[in-house]
């Protein structure tokens, strides 16, 4: 049948959002599904937390002292924006964020649309008008006790954070933020992905990638149901 064009058809793009607790394996998984549909060529990657409000205005030892696990300690409404943007085709001009002194770096990325976009948070099933635009919604689980330690290793390493603070801040916010926020939103997911077991992961990635070539158009539907009879 043709289809007819117009100036306002928006850009075909399919959204995949992967949630999870601190150290649950949210960027590993999110990265191997961008590099396995084919990287930048035909994916964008939105990380939520380059959308943290920027505190430099606040003294350091105030900014440290922040609750970066409750909701609004992120502009998701920008992040909704650049969404928004991205499906209407149009390109979105990106925000990063130094985790080492809590604010907004003067650099931004320029993205093109892609037809998918991945987007992954610990808090982006939390907000109603984000999760609306997510088509496919991914919850990455691990035990507490795997993810505190794997937060450990990765805040040291990356992040430049002594054991003390990483212990304090896992105490006063990430653990009640954990469960107020977070583990609830595990309800919205379509796919829990079982973290802790490789296979899992694996298992989670090919079907993933597999789905998200065949909706997003990038490799064509090998199934009969929508043949013309
Ligand atoms: N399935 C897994 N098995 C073992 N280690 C993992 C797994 N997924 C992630 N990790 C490790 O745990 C750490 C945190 O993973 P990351 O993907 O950054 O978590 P998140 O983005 O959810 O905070 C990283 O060092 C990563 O290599
Ligand atoms: O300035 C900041 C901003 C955030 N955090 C912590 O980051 C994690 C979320 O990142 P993951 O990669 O999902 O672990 C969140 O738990 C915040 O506590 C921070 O430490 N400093």
């Amino acid at each position: 049948m043709a289809t007819t064009e117009t100036a306002t058809t928006a850009f075909e793009s399919i959204t995949l959002g992967i949630a999870g607790g601190t150290g649950a394996g949210k960027t590993t998984l999110a990265r191997a599904v961008y590099k396995q549909l084919g990287g930048e060529k035909n994916c964008v990657y939105l990380t939520h937390d380059h959308y943290y409000r920027d505190l430099s205005h606040k003294p350091m030892e105030e900014r440290s002292k922040t609750n970066f696990d409750h909701p609004d300690s992120l502009e998701t409404e920008l992040l909704v924006q650049h969404l928004q943007e991205l499906k209407q085709g149009k390109i979105a001009v990106l925000p990063t964020y130094d985790f080492a002194t809590h604010s907004r770096t003067p650099v931004t990325t320029m993205v093109h649309p892609k037809k998918i976009i991945i987007v992954e948070g610990i808090l982006i099933f939390t907000h109603p008008e984000l999760v609306k635009e997510l088509d496919i919604k991914v919850f990455v689980d691990a035990d507490s006790d795997t993810r505190v330690v794997r937060r450990i290793r990765r805040d040291t390493v990356e992040r430049g954070r002594t054991l003390d603070s990483i212990m304090l801040q896992y105490e006063t916010y990430v653990k009640p933020m954990h469960a107020e926020w977070v583990a609830p939103s595990k309800a919205k997911a379509d796919v829990i992905v079982n973290s802790e077991n490789g296979q899992s992961t694996n298992i989670a990635l090919a079907m993933l990638s597999n789905h998200l070539l065949v909706a997003g158009g990038i490799l064509p539907s090998t199934s009969n149901e929508n043949q013309d009879r």
